[in-house]
């Protein structure tokens, strides 16, 4: 049987389901991922939301045909080569389907292993064009930014608000779960930006107490206190002319917090100890995974501060809602620890890429690392398996929440779609509330309600 590229992603087109489903169980065999659906406006859609490989269509659909979604995604989406499903004998229509941009077609009655075939050429021809347009160097820079693996909708997004960001000196807010990839946004803009030949320069403010965390970013002079024998420069001085990343904003101390304003004001620090103030030039950037508007709403967090480093605000979108991005990074991390352990790992068996898009990842790509780190050095074939997951992944029960099917009688309330919501972020999140509360945007206390009218 021929196998064409795993992982890759196809998006079935016909509006006979019967057809979807037969030729997605066909593909899911052999290693491919499939979504379907049954009109072009269902498929534009879909396209315009997640990113496919390859787009397999029927020519004959009511509404748009086959041929005009060809033409529309030739314009729009030129990058997804497009597979057309034409009745046998119809070799006419097969000449306007390449003419519309397809890039192949394929007579029914369907034979799978050609199809395959067909498959495998499209997705192949997709990447060496992409290669292509790489060493030509004409990335289009909105699809990329520095290190930065992921082609999803949310993360094309981010990219092109980066480039935006990193020409500017602004003060940078970046939100997001823990590790999401602050840190590494934080390089990434610095790198990209007008300092990038300066010193970039991190601080994770949850790890000192207030006396050092002073002292560290300001610098002190000798004899300051006990255990200041010499002269400290501190970070901001450290960091001149280059970019300050003050990491966990969320949990300096209020005292700080003052402090810290008035140096972003009027651009000077005065060491520890000292009476003289010194001007720096240093870009700052600041990340939490805190929500600093509740804060600042509870007094735990000056609002004052708060407007200052938050002139230009980046949320990092959770790994979850990436989509086949997940299988991407998954990749990348896996030829590196094949790499750095010298092990002959160079993919993954039937089966795994579904598990990892299942699984909720609450530590997000942090997390996707150490799992692919375990699984190169646990697996004992040139593929990851199932069993080289952590238990937690393998045996995830997978996100579809039932809501009936068209038979009125099976329908359901609202309330019932959010009670079973409800129950499917806490077991995916393994019952941590606080987390919980933050994907659902409840409080802990109404989450806890909803559940005991549940109960009642
Ligand atoms: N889009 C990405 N592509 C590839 N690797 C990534 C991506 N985003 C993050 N990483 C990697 O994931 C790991 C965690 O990222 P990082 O430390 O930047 O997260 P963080 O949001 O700062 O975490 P925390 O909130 O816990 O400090 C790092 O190894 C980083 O290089």
């Amino acid at each position: 049987m021929n196998k064409p590229l795993s992982n890759a992603n196809v998006l079935i087109v016909d509006d006979e389901p019967n057809m979807c489903e037969l030729i997605e169980t066909d593909l899911r065999l052999r290693g491919l991922n499939s979504r379907w659906c049954t009109s072009a406006a269902d498929a534009l859609e879909s396209i315009h939301h997640e990113d496919f490989d390859v787009v397999l269509t029927d020519v004959k659909m009511p509404g748009t045909s086959g041929l005009q979604l060809c033409q529309q995604l030739t314009e729009s989406r030129p990058d997804v080569p497009v597979i057309v499903m034409t009745a046998f004998g119809t070799l006419d229509t097969a000449v306007t389907a390449i003419r519309s941009g397809a890039y192949d077609f394929i007579t029914k009655p369907i034979e799978m292993d050609l199809l395959a075939i067909t498959l495998d050429r499209a997705i192949e021809h997709r990447q060496l064009t992409e290669q292509v347009r790489l060493l030509k160097g004409s990335t289009d820079e909105s699809h990329s930014f520095g290190e930065m693996i992921g082609k999803s909708p949310a993360m094309v997004k981010l990219y092109d608000q980066l480039h935006r960001v990193a020409q500017s000196d602004a003060a940078v807010l970046i939100t997001g779960e823990s590790g999401t990839g602050k840190e590494l946004v934080s390089r990434s803009i610095h790198t990209h930006s007008r300092r990038a030949n300066k010193p970039f320069v991190a601080v994770n403010c949850a790890a000192l107490t207030e006396t050092l965390l002073e002292s560290e970013l300001f610098g002190h002079v000798k004899g300051a206190f006990t255990d200041a024998r010499g002269e400290r420069r501190g970070l901001f001085l450290e960091a001149d002319g280059g970019t300050l990343l003050l990491d966990e904003m969320g949990e300096m101390p209020m005292s700080m917090q003052v402090k810290l304003l008035r140096a972003l004001e009027e651009r000077t620090i005065r060491p520890v100890g000292s009476d003289k103030e010194t001007k720096f030039d240093v870009r700052v950037l600041t990340a939490t995974n805190r929500d600093l508007e509740t804060a600042v709403a509870e007094g735990r967090f000056r609002e004052d501060l708060y407007y200052r480093i938050n002139v230009i605000g980046l949320e990092l979108p959770p790994l979850r809602s990436r989509g086949t991005d997940t299988l991407r990074i998954a990749e990348h991390f896996l030829k590196q620890f094949a790499t750095a352990e010298n092990k002959s790992v160079d993919g993954m068996a039937d089966g795994v890429a579904e598990k990892l898009l299942s699984y909720s990842w609450p530590g997000n790509i942090r997390e996707l690392r150490n799992v692919m780190e375990r699984a190169v050095a646990l697996t004992r074939y040139d593929k990851i398996t199932i069993e080289d997951l952590p238990e937690k992944i393998s045996n995830f029960q997978s996100g579809t929440i039932f809501i009936g099917g068209l038979d009125p009688a099976e329908l359901v309330s609202m309330e019932e779609i959010e009670r079973r919501y409800i129950a499917h972020v806490l077991a995916a999140t393994q019952n941590n509330q606080t987390q919980a509360a933050r994907i659902l945007g409840l409080d802990r206390k109404t989450i806890y309600r909803k559940l005991k009218q549940e109960e009642a």
